[in-house]
């Protein structure tokens, strides 16, 4: 049986789906001769590790305990019935994961999740490259920090898997990674990669107001922790950036045009994200709505697009045929087309639900079975 020890940085909906797909499929696992040993969870103020990192696990009752307390907004130090593990609260923690990465990541080989939302995760992902770790990426933040740090955490490639930080549960990385590797170049990539934009933009196309369909799609699990992430496009600009430098360039943010659909006097400098849900959006609606109306009366829709293609990487609001590929969206769906010398005039085509906790937890699970060959 191949073991992969991990820890799992980040419980909020993405991370403890995780947690609930490692426990389900157990038995699946086990017949495929891997088992899943979870040493350590972490969320932004704790971190609970079994008591001997090197033989022990967070067993199963500890893992539901973790998504049961997390799921009532708690935090890690709340847990009770812990057995022998123990619980670190920050900064220890983060010394803490280094000291485990130290300990396993030569030796059997340790799997470092991210599933925060946080660029406070970055120091540690490099220590844990350095320290000959794995790493397991649906957080967008790290690749698409500094192209110094991109460099450090790309820098063994065979370690590290991202699959959904674009497209959520969607084989967008590997798909293109596939591509470049068989010498067949990508000039084109044009897509819609937010499903929270998706679902929005059906949503009011169908007469719905903004500011509703935004709460549903937090409550849904499609948006960021700040949906101001979503609504600004950054979101979808990382999507962009890690795109784009898989391509081989070497750009920052700065060289990505991002429209905003919301104005700079409701960033989050400016008011919370609860003063934005309940009193700001509101004063979006209109503006949206006539957007909208303009477009239809062309026979034409809204969809947020993400273009790459040469050195010009843009993403905003596009009017386009409702009968076109990124037309005929609905809901959270995201489509990409990638075009190359293989597919230069019908593009490869990736589509399907683009955004929420249990598509996107299997992307991440898949990642950490797709490194099962760097475990013993
Ligand atoms: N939801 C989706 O459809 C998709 C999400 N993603 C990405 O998945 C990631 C997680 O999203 P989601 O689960 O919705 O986010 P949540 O806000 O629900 O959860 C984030 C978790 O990270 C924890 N956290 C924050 N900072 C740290 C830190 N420094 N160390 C350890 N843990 C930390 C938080 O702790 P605490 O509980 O204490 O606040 C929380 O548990 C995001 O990066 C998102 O972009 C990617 C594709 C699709
Ligand atoms: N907030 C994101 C989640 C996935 O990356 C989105 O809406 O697409």
């Amino acid at each position: 049986m191949k073991i992969i020890p991990l820890i799992l940085m980040g419980c909020g909906g993405v991370g403890r789906q995780l947690l609930q797909h490692i426990i389900s499929c157990r038995s699946l696992h086990s017949n495929l001769g891997v088992h899943l040993r979870v040493v350590g969870v972490s969320d932004s103020k704790s971190l609970v590790i079994a008591s001997d990192v090197k033989q022990k696990e967070l067993d199963d009752n500890i893992l539901a305990e973790v998504c049961r307390v997390k799921s009532d907004g708690s935090s890690l130090s709340k847990l009770t019935s812990l057995g022998e593990s123990q619980v670190f609260s920050s900064p220890e923690s983060r010394t803490k994961v280094v000291d485990i990465a130290s300990i396993l990541g030569k030796s059997t080989g340790l799997a470092l999740v991210d599933c925060t939302a946080s660029s406070e995760t970055i120091g540690v992902l490099k220590e844990g490259v350095n320290l000959g770790c794995c790493i397991v990426m649906a957080n967008k933040k790290p690749l698409t920090s500094t192209l110094e740090d991109y460099d450090k955490l790309v820098s063994h490639l065979r370690r590290i898997r991202h699959e959904s930080t674009v497209g959520a549960g969607l084989p967008v990385i590997s798909t293109i990674n596939r591509i470049i590797s068989s010498g067949d170049p990508i000039h084109r990539i044009v897509g819609s990669l937010s499903g929270t934009l998706g679902y929005v933009m059906s949503e009011v196309e169908d007469g719905k107001p903004l500011s509703q369909v935004v709460k549903s799609a937090k409550s849904l699990g499609y948006t960021e922790p700040d949906p101001r992430d979503d609504l600004s496009g950054m979101d979808v600009a990382r999507k962009a950036l890690i795109l784009a430098r898989l391509l081989g360039r070497r750009i920052d943010m700065g060289s990505i045009r991002i429209e905003s659909l919301y104005p700079e006097e409701m960033g989050p400098n400016k008011m919370s994200v609860e003063d934005f849900l309940n009193g700001g959006l509101v004063k979006l609606d209109n503006n949206i709505e006539e957007r909208v109306k303009k477009a239809s009366l062309n026979g034409n829709v809204l969809r947020y697009v993400c273009m790459i293609e040469g050195s010009r990487c843009d993403v905003g609001i596009q009017e386009l045929p409702k009968n076109s590929a990124l037309g005929r969206l609905r809901g959270s769906d995201n489509v990409l087309e990638i075009y190359s010398r293989c597919y230069s005039e019908q593009p490869l085509v990736i589509q399907g639900a683009g955004a929420g906790n249990d598509t996107t937890a299997a992307g991440v699970l898949a990642d950490i079975l797709d490194i099962q060959d760097l475990f013993t």
